[in-house]
């Protein structure tokens, strides 16, 4: 017997090649989670695929059709513990088509900078959510010296070309 709900949610970014903002949502139910932020997702149905079940959820809440990309990494396969019962993977995505709104379980979506840590982690999101989106924070952080890094000769800062 496991217990374990298993839940997906998107870190939906503006371009999975260069993530500048990240799209955030507010839940409006239930009470006690209203008001609070989230990646927006949902529990994955019985012999639905993680990801299926991800593309899925973002149709049907915001609307869109997304590309998803690279798993945000967490301790365990069943993802990022959200409780006693429920484990969330998260996904990178971007859209692919149409344009997010708030159309079940949400009353306001907001695109936030990544760049700015405080006004990410400012923001009141679910207690469970907070590690991970440090973890997101730092992934994406850590991406940045690697796209500066593409076009330099390896051999890092000392390297001259003139
Ligand atoms: N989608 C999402 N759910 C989260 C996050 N953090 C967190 O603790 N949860 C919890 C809230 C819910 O108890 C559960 C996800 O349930 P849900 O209500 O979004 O799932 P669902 O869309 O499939 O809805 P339902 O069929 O149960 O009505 O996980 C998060 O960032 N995103």
């Amino acid at each position: 017997m496991t217990g374990l709900i298993q839940v997906v949610g998107g870190a939906v970014v503006d371009t999975l090649a260069n993530p500048g903002a990240l799209l955030v949502a507010r839940r409006s139910a239930p009470e006690h989670l209203a008001g609070l932020w989230e990646f927006p997702g949902g529990k994955v149905e019985p012999g639905e695929a993680p990801k299926a079940a991800l593309v899925r959820e973002l149709a049907e809440e915001l609307g869109i059709g997304v590309r998803l990309g690279a798993e945000l990494p967490a301790e365990t396969p069943a993802g990022w513990p959200l409780n006693d019962r429920a484990s969330m993977r998260v996904w990178f995505a971007e859209v692919a088509s149409g344009e997010p709104a708030p159309l079940e379980d949400h009353d306001e979506l907001r695109w936030i900078r990544l760049e700015d840590h405080a006004a990410v982690l400012g923001l009141p999101w679910i207690p469970a959510d907070y590690p991970i989106v440090h973890a997101l924070l730092d992934s994406v952080s850590a991406l940045v010296p690697q796209s500066l890094v593409q076009d330099r000769p390896a051999g890092g800062a000392n390297a001259k070309t003139g």
